[in-house]
């Protein structure tokens, strides 16, 4: 049976940020996720998740910054990850560490680490070996840590010039970094944007063990799992049938109140 994660970014947005935690339980959740925590305290968000008998199964380390301040408000200034960016190691080092602070705190065992938008004139392939290089420095603070980090392939019509799309391109940077602290975020969302044939592609890397989270939405619209083209009871059924047992983030912006539109997991589960 699929286990959902409340993605309290996109969910449950007509409330403020704090109040989504309880609204998440009372609609039944026991795990959230959420991009970033670094405007709040992680002890009040600590005691948010414990008051509502919720887990915390990720969320992401900082786009950018380097002081508490500007990792808070990078986001919203356009930053989008630091980990394949030249020039920005000790930004994307100082993020890793804040991330891996919070994550102790909220006790959460993952960690989203974004790679970035690549400058113009500058070609993606030439910034993988650095890429691997961050992750390595990542992973290895991750595992001292008992944590893992995730890289995810999004889209390019969300993220332009995001540099990783494809999960194949994710799995070959995993090979060149090998280390089980170093794992992939699948959202099936950006994967049927980028590369359609989802369902072969989690035939293809659920097996590997190096899938550590999920993520769906409707596409294209990213409302509801129930809403767009892809066919989620089918895909539901597969991801059992290949025995994921990790979190699946409902990471989509909904069409009309959260709590009215979770038909889709209540029909899952019941399923
Ligand atoms: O899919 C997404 O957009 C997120 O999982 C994320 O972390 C970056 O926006
Ligand atoms: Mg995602």
């Amino acid at each position: 049976m699929p286990r959902f994660a409340a993605n309290l970014s996109l969910m449950y947005n007509e409330l403020p940020f704090l109040d989504r935690f309880a609204a998440a339980a009372r609609d039944g959740f026991t795990a959230v996720e959420y991009l970033f925590p670094y405007a709040f305290d992680a002890h009040e968000l600590a005691a948010r998740l414990r008051g509502n008998g919720l887990q915390q199964v990720l969320f992401n380390a900082p786009p950018g910054g380097s002081t508490l301040a500007d990792m808070a408000g990078a986001w919203d200034k356009g930053a989008r990850g630091t980990a394949a960016l030249p020039g920005r190691q000790s930004e994307f080092m100082a993020g890793v560490q804040a991330a891996l602070r919070y994550a102790e705190v909220l006790d959460c065992p993952r960690i989203h680490l974004l790679s970035g938008i690549v400058p113009p004139g500058v070609e993606r392939e030439s910034l993988k070996d650095l890429c691997v290089e961050n992750l390595r420095w990542a992973g290895a603070e991750a595992a001292r840590a008992g944590r893992e980090v995730l890289i995810e392939p999004i889209n390019l019509r969300d993220m332009p010039r995001y540099f990783l799309n494809r999960q194949d391109h994710a799995h070959e940077l995993l090979d060149a970094v090998q280390m089980p602290s170093v794992k992939v975020q699948m959202d099936l969302y950006h994967c049927q944007i980028v590369e359609g044939d989802v369902a072969t592609k989690l035939r293809q890397y659920l097996p590997t063990g190096r899938v550590a989270h999920l993520q769906i939405a409707g596409v294209p619209e990213r409302h509801e799992p129930d809403r767009g083209e892809l066919n989620y009871p089918y895909l539901f059924d597969l991801i059992d049938a290949l025995g994921y047992s990790g979190w699946i983030g409902c990471e989509y912006r909904p069409a009309a109140g959260t709590s009215q539109g979770l038909g889709w997991r209540d029909r899952a589960l019941a399923a």
